[in-house]
């Protein structure tokens, strides 16, 4: 079966998008994980397979599939690929888009300076909600990893998310507490690991170590967990510039009870087909 897809990226956060709307999409994890290969296949951080509503007050529905053929429950750089990939593709006109997945609903807002605005929803901070192994919601979480105890925030965003204050984000050590963290048997889904660096009240620098795929240039849904995080440790104000290795994305939470704004910008790669 050739099935043609749309390579996209946001701050270099790459995807493969493809209509499930227009023709029946069947793919396992493997076939997905072979198609994420750089070498073997077209090479992705995610697969996001978009399909039609599931109630009637979401335009569309789409799921997300990690590097590894892990499905995911959210992806912010992700959604903001999808608005800008129905648009483009004919499947609405509107510029106002209400978006769903396996765990979130969102309003996606296409801007007429091209970048698109996505309600993400509220941030969900009972450790049963992320899912996280503690009794009692904590502002810092102590997990002992690796022979150290660290001093996480913790939430989720329609998907795991822990957060590490670092002192330079250049020096943070992705490579090796991030899979620490990411599989630590306090995260029973796993965990997306967001190393922060609080520059001033509006500035925080992230790298993230990502759930299924390893580091990667931008995570939405982690620059929004690192928003929460520092909120709510009083670090930050209501709007924040957060930059990542893939460039900067501008995230707006007022605190508990509100939604999470997270603006940023989605482009089309190259358009492609491929044999499945
Ligand atoms: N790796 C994530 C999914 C992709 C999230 C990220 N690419 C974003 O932009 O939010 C997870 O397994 O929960």
């Amino acid at each position: 079966m050739i099935m043609p897809f749309s390579k996209m990226q946001g701050l270099g956060n790459d995807f493969v998008v493809v209509d499930a709307i227009s023709q029946p999409v069947y793919l396992n994890q493997g076939q997905i994980a072979n198609l994420a290969h750089r070498n073997f296949g077209i090479g992705f951080d995610q697969l996001l397979i978009v399909e039609a509503p599931q109630h009637p007050e979401s335009d569309f529905h789409f799921r997300i599939f990690n590097a590894d053929g892990s499905e995911a429950g959210h992806c912010g750089n992700g959604a903001r690929a999808v608005a800008k990939y129905v648009r483009q593709k004919g499947l609405t006109w509107k510029k106002q888009l209400r978006l769903s997945t396996n765990t979130a609903t969102m309003q996606a807002t296409l801007e007429d300076n091209g970048l698109i605005t996505i309600d993400m929803g509220k941030p969900r901070l009972e450790p049963a909600q992320i899912p996280l192994r503690f009794a009692e919601k904590q502002v810092l979480y102590s997990i002992d990893a690796g022979g150290i105890s660290y001093k996480v925030g913790a939430v989720s965003m329609g998907n795991p998310h822990c957060v590490l204050k670092v002192d330079n984000v250049e020096k943070a050590p992705v490579q090796t507490v991030g899979p620490l963290l990411s599989q630590h048997s306090y995260f029973p889904a796993q965990a997306n690991v967001g190393f922060m660096e609080v520059v001033d009240r509006q500035n925080i620098k992230l790298r993230v170590f990502e759930r299924g795929v390893g580091e990667t240039l931008a995570c939405g849904t982690g620059a929004c967990a690192a928003v929460v995080v520092s909120r709510l440790q009083g670090l930050t104000d209501e709007k924040v510039k957060v930059t990542l290795p893939g460039g900067s994305l501008w995230i707006t939470w007022q605190g508990e009870g509100s939604t999470v704004l997270m603006s940023g910008p989605a482009k089309v790669v190259f358009e492609g087909q491929v044999e499945v």
